[in-house]
């Protein structure tokens, strides 16, 4: 049997180190020398532990890469330790097969960042680590593979890399008094300080961020720039570019996202560790790269849920950044126009510094906001009388206008007139939603699972022909408002229009360039861009969000809602808002007309203060996944048995629940979760509950896993 595999107890009773607190003193050659020793090593496996090989130290530097044998297969790993003895009999130790120079070892303080997320989030080591790399990096064919030639870093120094394109400067406006106290509070800092720039919408934080920028790039610090959604990369590459790059150099900004080449994806990556990229731009996975020289992190949109990940590490980037901020001593910088409240709560208790932006940075004003009783109104597919009108006079004022819709496809279910049968997907307890193909071919889609299957043509129930849709998603609306508005240019920009790579920035191209006349869209539009010509929002559906169980869901709603409305009148005009709604009299739309952030978030906070929820409380929470429910429950309810668990007595542990959509995929989901008023008293039993439940989940047939500071209940 493979030692490295013993070694860290895959049956739960060895000796798997925890995570260890990386050894930051270097290689250290042995008695001899050189003589081969031994090399502990992080490895992306779901196992507690780490792993021992016969190597040799001086070749294997802490934070260095190595190819190793584990089990059958070979792997890559990272050099966390140089241990005087390996866990395991010396006999039963394998030997490293390769190391891997072509890049230089792993710094101390991503070592740090590593171990820290590993601890905080209850995940193996290696799971944090390896995950965190360019794909290439850590894949043994990059290095082995028939055309791997002498590595992938090698590979990329032949290519050449693309000349970037020279963008034109722009002359910086003259910041108005609000940005350059905002600006010069954060250039005048020295040090950790996390800085809360709440700004409303079209205020000018991006001005502010570039001048803070320029004063750290100008010091010879590198700037670590995190923006939630891969679509705004290009909008602020844009201004990065055009800005900084008298400062940095054309070369001097490197761009990080999921929708990056492999190549593409190393090469910023390399050169943004190599300290050669003075900025990096990019979205949640570039908080864990390296930067020799940060001096700057800034968290644009703070707010925004897309920093979280939600599988596999489920970290929060925003949460990391500050932690960064805080290991380096750099200053960190949350900006939003409607902060969550977690940050809004330590800016108003004195642990962030609080900024403040109280106007738009043109000579406009905020939009004007209408809420329209849809209770009394005949709508016309979907559309009151009174958005329709504006939208006309929108267009004939040769504005833009926007409908948000939080839905995509064409409508969310098909129904049966006749015996009221609905579309449901046979694998998920959902609906399966009606999609408008090419040339008109429907289908039927879950948008949990991914099932596709044709529109019957008959009701399967009852045989009747008379089906349906039920309600309207974007595809429905796009459909609609062509036909009120012939000759309008419409645009749909949802997850639908814009799978194929550059569609979507090819389309906000296009509403940029004044090419399209009305906008409708789901969430991917309604935040941070600068739209110049869009005069109008029309918000169709808002209701659906209000009666969600998720005690978040007002706080995103009215961020939702507030961001949207924030695209509309942004350079020119009066812009204006018009939401269509059953429950105008609700306290989340009424703090939306008065675009009152601050009173709704004291309102906000103090019921959670009350009723004891975060930020005055810890979660964490556990989720198991079976063929059956009632094994997962059962699973849920022997993880809930707290003796002997440290701080038992201050944590306090919900009975299971199923989820709200019990199945997906044919697995049956519950939850159970984990609550305490003290961090430390939660992340003390967090640390012994997960090595309980690796032994617990052996015994039941469940998967599980842990979530800490889940952002959905
Ligand atoms: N001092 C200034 N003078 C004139 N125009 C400015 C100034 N500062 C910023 N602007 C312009 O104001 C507009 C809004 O700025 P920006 O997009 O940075 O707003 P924002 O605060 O990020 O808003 P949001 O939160 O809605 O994304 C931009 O077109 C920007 O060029
Ligand atoms: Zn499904």
């Amino acid at each position: 049997m493979n030692s490295s595999v013993t070694s860290a107890s895959v049956d739960g009773s060895g000796p798997a180190h925890s995570a260890p607190e990386p050894d930051c003193s270097g290689p250290e050659p042995d008695a001899a020398g050189t003589a081969a020793g031994w090399l502990r090593v992080a490895l992306d496996v779901p196992l507690r532990g780490l792993f021992d090989y016969r190597g040799r130290a001086d070749q294997a530097p802490v934070g260095s890469r190595v190819i190793v044998p584990f089990g059958s297969r070979k792997m890559i790993g990272v050099v966390v330790e140089h241990p005087l003895n390996p866990d395991t009999p010396e006999d039963q130790v394998r030997d490293v097969e390769q190391y891997l120079p072509d890049t230089a070892p792993l710094p101390d303080a991503w070592l740090r960042m590593t171990a820290f997320a590993a601890r905080y989030y209850q995940r193996p080591l290696g799971e944090v680590m390896l995950p965190s790399l360019p794909a290439s990096l850590r894949k043994v064919s990059a290095y082995q593979g028939k055309r791997s030639a002498e590595g992938p870093v090698a590979r990329l120094r032949k290519r050449k890399r693309k000349a970037q394109p020279v963008v034109q400067q722009d002359a910086p406006p003259s910041l108005n008094d609000e940005q350059r106290r905002a600006a010069e509070a954060i250039a005048a800092q020295q040090g950790f300080r996390t800085l809360l720039l709440h700004g409303v919408t079209g205020s000018g934080k991006t001005e502010v961020y570039l001048h803070a920028a320029n004063a750290v790039l100008a010091a010879g610090r590198q700037v670590l720039f995190l923006v939630p959604e891969i679509n705004l990369t290009p909008q602020f590459e844009q201004s990065l570019r055009a800005r900084l790059a008298p400062v940095v150099g054309e070369d001097g900004l490197a761009i990080l996202h999921s929708g990056l080449a492999e190549g593409e994806r190393l090469d910023a990556w390399l050169r943004a560790t190599e300290g050669k990229a003075r900025i990096l731009l990019g979205t949640r996975l570039s908080i864990f790269t390296p930067l020799p020289e940060l001096g700057l992190i800034i968290v644009d949109e703070e707010h925004d849920t897309s920093y979280k990940q939600q599988e596999g590490l489920r970290y929060s980037a925003r949460d990391l950044a500050v932690w960064r901020g805080y290991d380096a001593g750099v200053p960190v910088v949350l900006g939003s126009a409607t902060p969550s409240l977690e940050s809004w709560f330590r800016a108003s208790n004195g642990s962030y510094d609080l900024l403040r932006l109280t106007k738009r940075a043109r000579d406009v004003s905020l939009p004007g906001i209408r809420l329209v009783d849809t209770r009394r109104l005949q709508l016309q597919d979907g559309f009151s009388p009174h958005l329709l009108t504006a939208i006309g006079e929108c267009l004939a004022r040769k504005e833009q206008a926007l409908v948000f819709l939080n839905r995509r496809g064409y409508a969310p279910v098909l129904r049966c007139n006749s015996c009221g049968w609905v579309s449901q997907c046979p694998r998920c307890t959902a609906h399966t939603v009606l999609h408008r193909g090419k040339g008109y071919r429907n289908f039927l889609q879950c948008h949990h699972c991914g099932y596709q299957a044709p529109v019957p043509r008959a009701c399967p129930s009852c045989g009747d022909q008379d089906l349906k849709p039920m309600g309207r998603g974007t595809q429905r609306v796009e459909e609609v408002l062509g036909e009120y508005f012939q000759g309008a240019r419409i645009a749909r920009i949802d997850a639908d229009s814009t799978r194929r790579k550059g569609s979507a920035a090819e389309l906000f191209a296009q509403v940029h360039a004044g090419e399209v006349d009305i906008l409708v869209g789901t969430q991917m539009v309604a935040k941070g861009h600068d739209f110049s010509r869009l005069g109008l929002v029309g918000v169709l559906n808002a209701d659906s969000m209000l009666f969600a169980q998720d005690f978040r869901a007002p706080e995103r709603l009215f961020a939702q809602l507030m961001q949207v409305s924030g695209r509309a009148g942004r350079h020119a005009g009066q812009g204006q808002v018009i939401l269509q709604t059953d429950y105008p009299e609700q306290p989340v739309y009424q703090a939306l007309l008065r675009h009152d952030y601050e009173g709704f978030a004291r309102h906000t906070l103090q019921e959670r203060e009350e009723t004891g929820l975060p930020p005055y409380a810890h979660q964490a929470l556990l989720t198991a996944e079976a063929r059956e429910l009632s094994a997962a429950l059962a699973f849920l309810a022997q993880a809930g048995a707290q003796e002997g668990m440290p701080c038992a007595d201050r944590v306090t542990l919900y009975d299971p629940v199923p989820l709200r959509v019990v199945r997906v995929a044919n697995v049956e989901r519950a939850q159970l979760l984990a609550e305490s008023v003290e961090r430390p008293a939660l992340q003390a039993f967090l640390a012994a509950w997960s090595e309980r439940l690796h032994a617990v989940g052996r015994e039941h047939k469940v998967r599980w896993h842990l979530e800490v500071d889940p952002l959905e209940i």
